[in-house]
């Protein structure tokens, strides 16, 4: 550790651009953890539950992303970590504090270790990029003494040390969304909360980000949960995600296995294809089959080389073979990819080609639509 937490004793002040590690204690260990925590909404005399008895744990060090359609219960779930918003029912426990049952008083020192950032900025327009992060250092007590050259190194940290002195509005999305993260890492978080943090961005800019956020995980070692709907991000930064509908949880595990998995549950199945794009939509496989009559399974490539060379002797076994849908695509460690195939011949013949196939990668028949 090299860091210090209590604003009122900030450390000194490392070389520009290189803010302090946020890791304290063990990595791995459960930072924040939800049990059973629902959260019901009363609205014009109906109830919604936005959040629904869900359970799961964030390690230090890690990027958990959390994504779903809109309304599937993201932003609730997120404003309980930091106390915004307070479960019906269950408990949330963040760095060994019961959020969910602590007065304001309580919250407040919780706050300053849990940093946020928001989809449209949220940036003070009359206060320059600089007068922004030092505001964050303001209200987190750091002393009026440390914080200019706090400032200027969370600025360098985020490729904006050009930019202190201008305004908000002068800059681009994703300037503002660097500014945004600079602000939310004033106060040296151990957790970093970003909610839909690249909504608002262009695709290019979108990575510029995300780029920075890996780095806020990876160098500084900050915990970040993100929540999104956009499978990009997911894909890029986060090293295990839970998939979210209507309120539950309907998976969840490491990013890796989620993407590279043929089956998921009925509730989670519908949004992975839609937001993966890596398997036939029920048109497709309905065009599909009009033009083969062949059998369709999908094969997962968690082992490209082994699949390709099961197929490689799909002739000799009789078997005739077409790729229908699929290709290659890459999470933050590794690439993953699935095949959908259409198989002809023999029923034995594809039978025993199937089983082998298995041996090489997941595999799941398609349904008939
Ligand atoms: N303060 C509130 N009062 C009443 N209903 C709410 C409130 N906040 C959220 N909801 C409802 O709870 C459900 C989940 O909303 P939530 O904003 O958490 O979902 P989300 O996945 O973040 O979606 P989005 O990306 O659209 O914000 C929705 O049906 C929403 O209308």
């Amino acid at each position: 550790m090299t860091g210090s937490h209590t604003p009122e004793h900030p450390a000194a002040v490392t070389a520009a651009g290189t803010p302090r590690r946020a890791t304290q204690g063990a990595p791995g260990e459960d930072i924040i953890v939800f049990d059973h925590v629902s959260r019901v909404f009363a609205t014009g005399g109906r109830e919604v539950t936005a959040v629904d008895d869900v359970s799961l744990s964030v390690r230090r060090g890690e990027v958990f992303g959390v994504i779903g359609f809109s309304g599937a219960g993201k932003s609730t779930l997120i404003r309980m970590i930091n106390g915004l918003e307070k479960p019906t029912s269950g408990t949330v426990t963040v760095l060994g504090e019961q959020v969910s049952h602590l007065s304001e008083a309580r919250l407040r020192p919780l706050r300053t270790r849990i940093g946020m950032v928001f989809q449209q900025f949220n940036l003070l327009t009359s206060r320059t990029v600089a007068g922004n992060v030092e505001y964050a250092l303001a209200t987190a007590g750091w002393p009026r003494g440390d914080r200019k050259a706090r400032v200027a190194e969370l600025l360098e940290f985020v490729g904006l040390a050009d930019k202190a002195r201008h305004y908000p509005e002068q800059l681009s999305g994703g300037q503002k969304q660097r500014v945004g993260i600079a602000r939310a890492l004033a106060a040296e978080p151990e957790i970093l909360l970003a909610d839909e943090a690249t909504s608002a961005l262009d695709p290019s800019t979108t990575q510029e980000v995300l780029t920075v956020l890996r780095r806020v995980n990876e160098e500084l070692g900050v915990t970040i949960v993100a929540i999104t709907h956009e499978m990009e991000v997911i894909r890029s930064i986060a090293d295990r995600v839970a998939v979210m509908d209507t309120g539950r949880v309907v998976e969840s595990g490491k990013v890796y296995d989620l993407f590279s998995r043929p089956a998921h549950s009925a509730d989670a199945a519908s949004f992975v294809a839609t937001a993966l794009k890596d398997r036939p939509t029920a048109e497709e496989v309905a065009r599909i089959r009009e033009r083969t009559a062949g059998r369709l399974v999908m094969v997962s490539l968690k082992d490209a080389a082994a699949v390709s060379g099961v197929l490689g002797t799909a002739a000799q076994r009789g078997v005739g073979f077409e790729i229908v849908h699929g290709g290659m695509s890459a999470t933050k460690d590794s690439a993953y990819g699935l095949l959908t195939v259409a198989l002809t011949g023999e029923p034995a013949a594809v039978e025993a080609f199937v089983a082998d196939l298995a041996g090489a990668g997941d595999v799941q028949e398609v349904q008939h639509p």
